[in-house]
């Protein structure tokens, strides 16, 4: 279990997030959803365990994830950054190799079984054909899946994904989260994402935390979250609610300011 107890983070001088306190069980997707700017990705940085609060602690099994060594806390979590594809030089394989950090020795010696791990995420991500093409002969997709498959060979339980979605189109979004699931369930992986898109979190998170002016506006499975009260009030526009045909998962319809009730 991750808890986050009392977290306040300031950037600028500008107190960002203000005693932010939550949960996440293992096992289970989650959420992270907010307007521009209200501190999701800062947020994600505190619960990797890279940047610490201004006051307050993230626990990992009950002890401050600020005290884990960095390999020992790189073998449980996992992160994909936003901005976190890797150096373009390195082949498919290699970027996918360096997953393999947490795992090597003294001098850099690898764990005996990296080949067939490594070799594993490769075929996984669909990747086999492309494991010598070098990083700058990928497309925006394909690098998105090598940043997946470097994550899956560090063998994480607990993934955090910073809007793994941006740049993809939306076959490309839609591989990419059915990816994670997937995955997610094979290992029984708890997985917290940032998204921006509220119908794909809808579709593919367990519970949703709603960011929002330095606190949690409200947190739940989507259903109970994703209300039009609560897009009116967070987000600041209108909107219309409909269950999603085939899943029943509450998607947001979109309104234009000008529309009136006549149609026009
Ligand atoms: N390097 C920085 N310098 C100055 N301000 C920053 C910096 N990084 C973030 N901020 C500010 O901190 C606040 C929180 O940023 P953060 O990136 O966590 O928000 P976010 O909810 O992830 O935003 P977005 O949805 O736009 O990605 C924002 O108001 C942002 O302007």
């Amino acid at each position: 279990m991750i808890e986050a107890n009392g977290i306040v983070q300031e950037v600028q001088g500008r107190t960002v997030l203000n005693g932010l306190n939550c949960r996440f069980d293992m096992g289970k997707i989650y959420g992270i959803i907010g307007p521009n700017g209200v501190g999701k990705s800062t947020f994600l940085q505190l619960l990797s365990g890279v940047e610490r609060p201004k006051a307050g602690d993230v626990l990992l099994e009950g002890r401050s994830i600020y005290a884990y060594p960095r390999k020992q806390l790189a073998r449980r979590m996992a992160v994909l950054q936003q901005s976190g594809l890797p150096p373009v030089g390195f082949s498919v394989r290699e970027v996918v190799g360096m997953g393999r950090y947490p795992y090597q020795g003294w001098l850099g010696s690898d764990s005996d079984d990296s080949e067939a791990v490594i070799d594993e995420a490769i075929k996984a991500m669909g990747l086999t054909e492309l494991r010598q093409r070098k990083m700058d002969q990928l497309s925006g997709g394909e690098r998105q899946r090598v940043a997946l498959a470097k994550l899956m060979a560090q063998q994480p339980s607990i993934i955090l994904l910073d809007e793994p979605t941006t740049y993809l189109d939306i076959g490309f979004q839609v591989q990419l989260l059915d990816t994670v699931r997937a995955w997610q369930r094979e290992r029984n992986l708890t997985v917290i994402a940032v998204l921006h898109d509220l119908n794909l979190a809808s579709l593919y998170c367990d519970e949703l935390i709603v960011l929002h002016r330095g606190a949690i506006a409200a947190a739940g499975a989507a259903r109970d979250v994703l209300t039009a009260e609560l897009i009116g009030r967070v987000y600041e526009t209108t909107a219309s609610i409909v269950a999603h045909p085939l899943t029943g998962a509450p998607q947001i319809m979109l309104q234009p300011s000008s529309y009136r009730d006549d149609g026009r």
